[in-house]
């Protein structure tokens, strides 16, 4: 494998995804986005193929019995997510570094198995009324699907010491500049210097 994994994590609404597109714009950093599969429907204006591969039950289960996961979680009861083997080689194959999204349980099965070649990186919100205000403005989910995000939170933040670093999203340009210089470190240097940054 010649590119590395960065991992980021964070209850829903948190900002990872606003956070990764603003690091894809920065070409030093030499990112390629891990396209997840997930059984939910589109949201908003996502798009198959770019910001997840959208399958049926039948379809991500199918994937699951072909062994062609890396890991895969039913973050929400009826929703599965997961990650494709597929695309972690497509990636590092190319000597990019792999940019993640996923929930707490898959970061954490994903550093076990990569080992100091992947960085977990949570994001924390500034605090639940924060959030609360970011999922609703976001205008994406229905009043139950928020509540149900929302309820999560709590119990995801709790795995916030497990992982090797933490970056709390207030200011947004804050956010990512602290998110980037970690990637850096991580790349030049390997995990020490973002275990100790
Ligand atoms: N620092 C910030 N300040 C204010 N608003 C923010 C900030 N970061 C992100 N947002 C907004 O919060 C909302 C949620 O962000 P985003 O969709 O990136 O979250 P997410 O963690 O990827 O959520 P999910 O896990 O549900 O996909 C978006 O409307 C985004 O524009
Ligand atoms: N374990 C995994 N979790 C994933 C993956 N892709 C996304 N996710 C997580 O799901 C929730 C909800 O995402 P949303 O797009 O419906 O808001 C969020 O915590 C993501 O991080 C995956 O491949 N594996």
């Amino acid at each position: 494998m010649k590119g590395k994994i960065i991992i980021l994590s964070a209850p829903s609404g948190t900002g990872k995804s606003t956070i990764i597109t603003s690091l894809m714009q920065e070409p030093d950093l030499h990112l390629g986005f891990s396209i997840s599969a997930t059984s939910r429907k589109p949201r908003g204006a996502e798009v198959n193929g770019k910001d997840y591969f959208f399958l049926s039950e039948e379809e991500f289960q199918k994937k699951i019995d072909g062994g062609e996961f890396v890991e895969w979680e039913e973050v929400y009861a009826g929703t599965r997510y997961g990650t494709l083997q597929s695309e972690v080689e497509r990636v590092t194959g190319s000597g990019s570094h792999l940019i993640m999204d996923v929930d707490v349980k898959g970061a954490l099965n994903i550093k076990k198995r990569f080992g100091n070649d992947a960085v977990a990186i949570f994001v924390m919100p500034p605090d639940i009324a924060t959030l609360e205000h970011r999922l609703r403005s976001r205008g994406t989910d229905s009043a139950e699907t928020i509540e149900r995000r929302l309820a999560k939170a709590e119990f995801e933040m709790g795995f916030a010491p497990q992982f090797d670093t933490v970056v709390v999203n207030d200011s947004l340009p804050r956010a990512v500049a602290e998110v980037a210089d970690k990637i850096r470190a991580f790349a030049t240097c390997g995990i020490e210097a973002v275990c100790r940054r």
